[in-house]
């Protein structure tokens, strides 16, 4: 369905929107739709894709999956011949020659005959021989079926494992550090080669003059080090592999977590939560190379050990009191470690909240001269930080002082030890030196691991915060079925609404009813802090109400698919939000692919064409980070035209125009006058000019209704009983 905007006479304009407003020109994502009805839970293409990093606006197979996965369902792309598919398991979507798709929902193998739905050609079912369908088919095929979903009974009687997001995901690799594993076995192996050489070579070969022996070992040993250094070579890649993917899907798994995390949940503070986020770096850290080789090494450290024993025999017992020294260190200083890191992360986390906050206030802290303050909160933040982070690094420096002892007093013992046992006969010379060589690898690991305790409670650190993150309730959580609803017609009731945003005291919203009908024009005044766009927020669903219910057409809101819900009002925020990118990327954004017709129309209603029009990019116009290129008035348009892009049934407006001079909003009012006429509007205004929208009036102070009727009359007895609600309407 395309969309088109058609500008029917010049003055005033009149402007009339054909369609949804957005063509998606997506078969996969058609295909999907179609799927998700033949097994009986519709879902829209709006929540198929919500939340999805589209390509080229399409969904591609990966993302197939994570739709599909999204909404209830799973999904799978098998290579498999058209022939091989059982009836059983349709509907199926078959990839087509050319980037199509089409579902196939039925086979008849006796008259070889397949019924398929093929989206683009708009023809509904029809039936095809196997020999057409072969000729189109591209091989591949997504099996689709809906995930089996536990009730509450089965809650009490069966607990639902599910995979922890973090080990989980690295277990999805756990091929490739099976291989990992493999490898450094053999590399353990190859290490007892070197001592063994070199004993050799001083027990036998000296002795003997056996330079042709000599020769022997020492092709032999350089084949086995060669080796050694591929598989060395091979294991950091692999490892680097398993932890790139993890990385990828890890990153990824936690911000969508972060976008749809429910509002009522969200962090306090952006720039500690964006700390937060950023500390998965020292996850990352911890699951590459260095730490897993570490760790992998570790066990084989005890056959090292081994043969050291059957080559030194007691004299085994020096390398494992240097062991367990270290460990002992170790240990010992792992609880004033996490202790200076826990707080390291904490203060960092403070620290980036504040420069954050000033740094996207800086105007206002220059204007009411408050720089010498906040340089004051900044350098004791950076001077708590530096003690803490000063304590952690001594630490952690003091394990590399005392693993580096612990090791020159292994050497030193072992060789006065080696000495006596030469002495009485029981050890040769090589022997002596092999058992040196073997007690130095089997320290290293350990000293290793005991260096990597700091990176060890930073990755420790940083799961907690995560952890907590990733257990946030979510608005969609797999748990909740949702009604979906392409089109609402724009019936809104609030019934007994009441609300209070958590950790706050006193309600928003108390005991609010109204009900508006499609196309009604109603605005919302109130002093502030009444409660005003609170209501909004209950409206789009970004919060729920602690009781009573929010509406649409009959509908209860929690019943409807946020997305579906969001898609159907067109919402201009009080602080609506501008991104880095064009006026064009800001206008379109989370709308799909848009036809240049309805982007004009919407630009030009919201007065958006009045100031691009006279730039040399025109729509491509830059707007800077957060819209800082524009003037508030701008801002305000350009997230205007945004509200108006799908072209919803309802329109919410909170404060529109408040930053527009009086000829502009003249103009963007007259014109949305004539846009608005089929639709539902809620606007919420201070400004009585803007009330020429509005049919009837709400009014609400402290929370409450205290208000509700036709325009006139409301402001008549408002006038009357000279309320401070009715002062707040400006003229
Ligand atoms: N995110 C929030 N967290 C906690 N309390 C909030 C939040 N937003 C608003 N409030 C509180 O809820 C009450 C209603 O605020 P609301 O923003 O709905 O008022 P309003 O009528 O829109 O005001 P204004 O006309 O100034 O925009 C206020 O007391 C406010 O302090």
């Amino acid at each position: 369905m395309s969309l088109t905007m058609q500008r029917v006479s010049e003055k005033p304009h009149t402007y009339r929107l054909n369609g949804r407003g957005v063509e998606h020109l997506d078969p996969l994502l058609d295909c999907l739709v179609i799927v998700t009805r033949l097994l009986g839970h519709p879902v829209s293409t709006e929540a198929l894709k919500q939340g999805l990093p589209l390509q080229q606006n399409r969904l591609n197979a990966p993302l197939f999956i994570r739709a599909a996965e999204q909404t209830g369902f799973s999904a799978r792309l098998i290579k498999t011949q058209l022939h091989e598919i059982s009836p059983l398991v349709t509907p199926v979507v078959l990839l087509l020659k050319d980037g199509r798709a089409c579902v196939l929902t039925a086979i008849d193998r006796g008259r070889k005959k397949a019924r398929i739905i093929q989206p683009e050609s708009g023809e509904g079912t029809r039936d095809v021989t196997f020999v057409q369908l072969e000729h189109e088919y591209a091989g591949h095929a997504f099996f689709i079926r809906e995930q089996y979903r536990y009730d509450e009974r089965a809650e009490a009687n069966l607990e639902v494992r599910s995979r922890h997001w973090f080990w989980g995901t690295l277990f999805r690799s756990w091929r490739i550090y099976r291989d990992v594993l493999l490898a450094s076995a053999l590399i353990n192996l190859f290490a007892v080669v070197s001592p063994l050489f070199v004993m050799n070579v001083y027990d036998r070969v000296v002795p003997n003059n056996a330079i042709d022996t000599l020769w022997v070992l020492a092709i032999g040993a350089l084949v086995v080090f060669s080796f050694d250094t591929v598989l060395k070579l091979l294991r950091s890649h692999f490892i680097d592999l398993a932890g790139k993917k993890s990385d990828i899907i890890l990153s990824s798994r936690i911000f969508s977590r972060v976008m749809g995390m429910t509002m009522a949940n969200r962090p306090q503070s952006v720039g500690a939560f964006a700390r937060k986020l950023q500390d998965f770096e020292s996850i990352r850290e911890f699951i590459t190379s260095s730490t897993v080789t570490a760790l992998v090494d570790l066990p084989f450290a005890l056959l090292l050990l081994m043969v050291m024993g059957f080559i030194g025999g007691p004299l085994i017992v020096v390398p494992l009191t240097g062991m367990a020294l270290i460990a002992l260190y170790g240990l010992i200083i792992q609880r004033p470690l996490a202790k200076t890191i826990d707080n390291t992360v904490r203060a960092s986390g403070q620290k980036n909240a504040m420069l954050i906050e000033s740094l996207s206030g800086l105007e206002s802290i220059r204007a009411a001269r408050a720089e010498g303050e906040l340089q004051g909160r900044w350098e004791k933040s950076v001077g708590h930080i530096a003690r803490w982070s000063a304590r952690s690094k001594l630490l952690t420096a003091s394990t590399g002082v005392v693993v580096g002892f612990v090791q020159q007093l292994v050497t030193v013992a072992l060789i006065v030890a080696g000495v006596y046992l030469i002495m009485k006969g029981e050890l040769s010379m090589g022997g002596l030196i092999a058992s040196v060589m073997l007690a130095g690898r089997c320290l290293t690991p350990m000293a290793q691991i005991a260096s990597l305790s700091t990176r060890y409670n930073q990755a420790r650190a940083a799961l907690t915060e995560l952890n907590n993150v990733v257990q946030q309730p979510l608005e969609k959580c797999e748990e909740k079925q949702f009604v979906h609803r392409e089109r609402l017609q724009g019936q809104i009731a609030f019934t007994h609404v009441s609300f209070q945003y958590p950790k706050q005291q006193g309600k928003a919203l108390d005991d609010v009813s109204f009900s508006i009908s499609p196309g009604e024009k109603v605005g919302i005044i109130g002093r502030s802090g009444s409660g005003k766009t609170t209501l909004n927020r209950l409206l789009l669903g970004l919060y729920q109400s602690a009781s009573g219910a929010v509406r649409f057409d009959g509908l209860d809101s929690r019943q409807i698919d946020p997305s579906d819900l969001r898609r159907n009002i067109g919402t201009l925020l009080q602080d609506s939000s501008l991104f880095y990118g064009s006026v064009r990327d800001n206008i379109t954004m989370g709308a799909g692919f848009v036809e240049d017709a309805a982007l004009l129309g919407a630009a030009e209603i919201a007065g958006v064409m009045d100031f691009v029009r006279h730039h040399p990019e025109g729509l491509d116009m830059p707007v800077g980070e957060r819209g800082a290129n524009l003037s508030g008035g701008q801002r305000q348009c350009v997230a205007l035209a945004r509200a108006l892009i799908t072209d919803p049934p309802i329109l919410l407006l909170d404060e529109p125009c408040t930053t527009l001079d009086n000829t502009s909003e003249y103009l963007v009012r007259q014109r949305l006058k004539q846009y608005i006429q089929s639709k539902t509007l809620i606007m919420v205004t201070h400004k009585g000019t803007m009330l020429e929208l509005v049919d009837r009036l709400i009014v609400l102070d402290h929370g409450k209704v205290i208000a509700d009727g036709p325009k006139q009359q409301v402001l008549q007895s408002l006038a009357a009983s000279v309320p401070p609600a009715a002062q707040e309407v400006r003229s």
